[in-house]
């Protein structure tokens, strides 16, 4: 058994987290994603503890209360948190644990666990990024607009995470995550 890490992935929305991530739990079998709690609304597709776990602000609250989140943030208007439990449970069974989370709460995971890596997604330009947002087709022009303000701030702190992927070729990025957990699993 390999010994359990945490990885936190960050970068702006539609940089290409979601499909990296998809791709490096099948490519790497004790590989595990948090499933984080939100109060946005799902998206159409979107599952009850599948994408997330959507709750109302007063459902959010009574997390924070309770201390059961390990991080949380406000990002476009909406709360976002990753339950704390499942998250240290996965780490003690020897899992490469996965965090898809905004900047705002790399930090304080990094805070918290110091031993966590930080691996940032880049897109190539924000001309692509803002492409790749409106060819996803999930979200309006407002919330589209909202996010490509959101993305400049992100990619300024890009200098603070352990490794930065360029998301351009496909198959290149998912390689390079997939080696980079692979190698910090064996180490
Ligand atoms: N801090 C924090 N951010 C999160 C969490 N879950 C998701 N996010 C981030 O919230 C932002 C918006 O996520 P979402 O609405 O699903 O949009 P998408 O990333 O464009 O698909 C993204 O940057 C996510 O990485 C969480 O538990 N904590
Ligand atoms: N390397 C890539 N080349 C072209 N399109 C991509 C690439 N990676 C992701 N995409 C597409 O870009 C959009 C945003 O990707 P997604 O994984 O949802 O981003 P995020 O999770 O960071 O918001 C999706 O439609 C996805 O299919």
């Amino acid at each position: 058994m390999r010994r359990g890490n945490l990885f936190v992935i960050s970068g702006p929305s539609g940089a290409g987290k979601g499909t990296l991530v998809a791709r490096l739990l099948r490519e790497v079998p004790d590989c595990w994603v948090s499933v984080s709690a939100t109060t946005r609304s799902p998206r159409e597709g979107e599952q009850e503890a599948v994408q997330y776990f959507f709750k109302s602000d007063e459902e959010f609250d009574a997390l924070v209360k309770e201390d059961g989140l390990l991080e949380w943030a406000t990002y476009a208007d909406h709360r976002y948190g990753t339950p704390k439990s499942a998250v240290l449970g996965h780490i003690a069974q020897g899992e490469q644990v996965v965090l898809e989370i905004d900047v705002q709460g790399a930090f304080q995971v990094k805070d918290k666990l110091p031993e966590a890596h930080l691996v940032f997604i880049e897109p190539p330009s924000l001309i692509v990024l803002e492409e790749r947002l409106r060819g996803r087709g999930t979200e309006t022009d407002e919330v589209i607009a909202s996010r490509m303000e959101a993305a400049q701030a992100e990619l300024a702190r890009k200098m603070e995470y352990d490794i930065r992927i360029v998301n351009d070729d496909l198959e290149t990025a998912t390689r390079q995550l997939v080696d980079y957990v692979n190698e910090k699993a064996e180490e």
